[in-house]
C-alpha cells in the first residue's frame, strides 16, 4: 500500500481521487527532494568546475546522489512492492576500487539532504548502492516501471544553463505519470534564446524553480517547486494557428538534434521567429505551458534514444493537449524496454501544429534522400 496522501494543493483538480494519485505523490515528493540535491551541488559549483565543462565529476555525483534518492522515497512509499526502475545511472563505476572517493562522496551528500529535509537517518555506502542498482531494470510491456533520468541536460546542469529531473511511471506499456523537476526554470512565461543561463544566474530567488507533473486522464498542471504541496495550475498548450507567431524549441547541443534540418523544417511550415533552444526536458514543459508552439529534435541517424529522456516529458505534453510521435507521425512506444526506438527524430506540438511541421520534416526529409 502507497503511503502517499495527494497534497492539499489537488483537492479542486481531478489528481485528488485520480487511479494513481498517491503514486503521483510520491513521484512528486521523490523528483523534488532529488532537485534540492542538484541544486545543491550546482551552487556549489566552482569557478574551474564551471569553466571545465568537460569535468564530469561534480555532474556524475549530483546524477547518481538524484537517482538513489528517487529510489530511496519510491521505496519507502511503498516497501511491499519490489521496486522496478528504468534508470541512466550504475553502479559498475562505483563498486570498483577507483570508485571508492567517489562513493564516500555521494554518499555524504545523500545524508545531509536526507536529514536536513526529512529528518532521516543516514545511508551506508552499501545502501546507496543497492538504491542505484534498482535502476538496473529492462523495463518492457508488462507490470509497473518507474523511468527515471536524475539529471537530462547534464551539459546544461554544468555550463549553469537548465536541467531537469525527470521520471515517469510505465503501467503496463502506457506512461501514466510524469514529473519534471526544471530548478532553473523561471515559473513565468520564458522568452529569450540564451539557453536557460540567465534564469540559472538567479536560480536562489523565489521566482525560479518549476514543477511539471500530469497524470494520464487527469491533465497536466505546473507548481513553484519549492511549495508544490500548496499551489497548483493546470496547464494547457498554447494552440497556434498562425505559423507566423510559433516559436519553436530544439536542444541547445547541436550535437543532440541537427540545427540546420529543424530551420529548413521550420522555413518549409511557415515558421519564421528564432528558435528557443534550451538543454533537458524542460522543453517539454515549456511546450505544455504554453510558452513556445513547437519541440522538434532531429538527433544523428546513429544515435538511440533511451525511453527516459522522454517519458515523463511525453506524458505531460499529451495531457496538456499536445501530440508527440516520430518523424513518420507514430507515437512514441515506451514498451520496448531501455530503448525508445523511432523512426528519424521527435515533433511535439498541438495538434493542428503538429501536422504541418509533420508535413513539413517529411517534405525536407524527402528533398534530402
Ligand atoms: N549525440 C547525441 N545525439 C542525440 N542525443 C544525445 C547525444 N548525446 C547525448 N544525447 C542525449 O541528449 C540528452 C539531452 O537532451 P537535450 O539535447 O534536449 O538537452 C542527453 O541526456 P543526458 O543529459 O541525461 O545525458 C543524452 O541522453
Ligand atoms: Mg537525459
Amino acid at each position: 500500500m502507497c503511503r502517499n496522501h495527494a497534497p492539499a494543493a489537488w483537492a479542486e483538480t481531478k489528481l485528488s481521487d485520480a487511479k494513481y494519485a498517491s503514486e503521483l505523490a510520491a513521484a512528486c515528493e521523490a523528483v523534488t527532494l532529488a532537485s534540492k540535491l542538484c541544486q545543491r551541488v550546482q551552487q556549489q559549483l566552482t569557478t574551474s568546475e564551471k569553466a571545465d565543462k568537460d569535468d564530469a565529476s561534480p555532474v556524475t555525483v549530483a546524477d547518481y546522489g538524484a537517482q538513489a534518492l528517487v529510489a530511496w522515497v519510491l521505496q519507502r512509499a511503498d516497501p511491499s512492492l519490489k521496486l522496478s526502475m528504468v534508470a541512466e545511472e550504475d553502479s559498475a563505476d562505483l563498486i570498483a576500487p577507483s570508485g571508492a572517493a567517489m562513493l564516500a562522496r555521494i554518499t555524504q551528500l545523500i545524508n545531509s539532504v536526507l536529514a536536513e529535509e526529512q529528518g532521516a537517518a543516514p545511508l551506508s555506502e552499501q545502501d546507496v548502492v543497492g538504491l542505484i542498482e534498482l535502476g538496473g531494470s529492462q523495463g518492457g510491456p508488462q507490470g509497473r516501471h518507474w523511468v527515471l533520468d536524475p539529471i537530462d541536460g547534464t551539459r546544461g546542469f554544468v555550463g549553469m544553463r537548465q536541467y531537469a529531473v525527470c521520471l515517469g511511471m510505465l503501467q503496463d506499456g502506457d506512461v501514466v505519470l510524469g514529473v519534471l523537476g526544471c530548478p532553473n526554470l523561471p515559473q513565468g512565461a520564458v522568452g529569450d534564446d540564451d539557453g536557460g543561463a540567465a534564469a540559472a544566474g538567479k536560480s536562489s530567488s523565489a521566482d525560479v524553480g518549476c514543477l511539471f507533473l500530469a497524470h494520464r486522464g487527469a491533465g497536466a498542471y505546473v507548481a513553484p517547486l519549492s511549495s508544490s504541496s500548496s499551489s497548483l495550475r493546470r496547464i494547457s498548450v498554447r494552440d497556434e494557428s498562425d505559423m507566423g507567431n510559433a516559436r519553436f524549441m530544439e536542444s541547445y547541443e547541436s550535437r543532440h538534434s541537427d540545427h540546420s534540418f529543424t530551420a529548413a523544417v521550420a522555413k518549409q511550415a511557415g515558421v519564421s521567429l528564432p528558435p528557443l533552444r534550451m538543454d533537458s526536458q524542460v522543453k517539454y514543459g515549456l511546450l505544455s505551458r504554453g510558452d513556445a508552439g513547437i519541440f522538434m529534435r532531429f538527433p544523428p541517424p546513429s544515435y538511440r534514444e533511451k525511453i527516459w529522456d522522454h517519458a515523463a516529458g511525453c506524458v505531460i505534453v499529451e495531457e496538456a493537449g499536445g501530440k508527440v510521435t516520430d518523424a513518420s507521425g507514430a507515437r512514441l512506444d515506451f514498451a520496448r524496454g531501455r530503448w525508445l526506438d523511432l523512426d528519424g527524430g521527435i515533433i511535439a506540438a498541438p495538434p493542428a501544429v503538429h501536422g504541418a511541421v509533420l508535413a513539413a520534416a517529411q517534405a525536407v526529409r524527402g528533398s534530402k534522400l
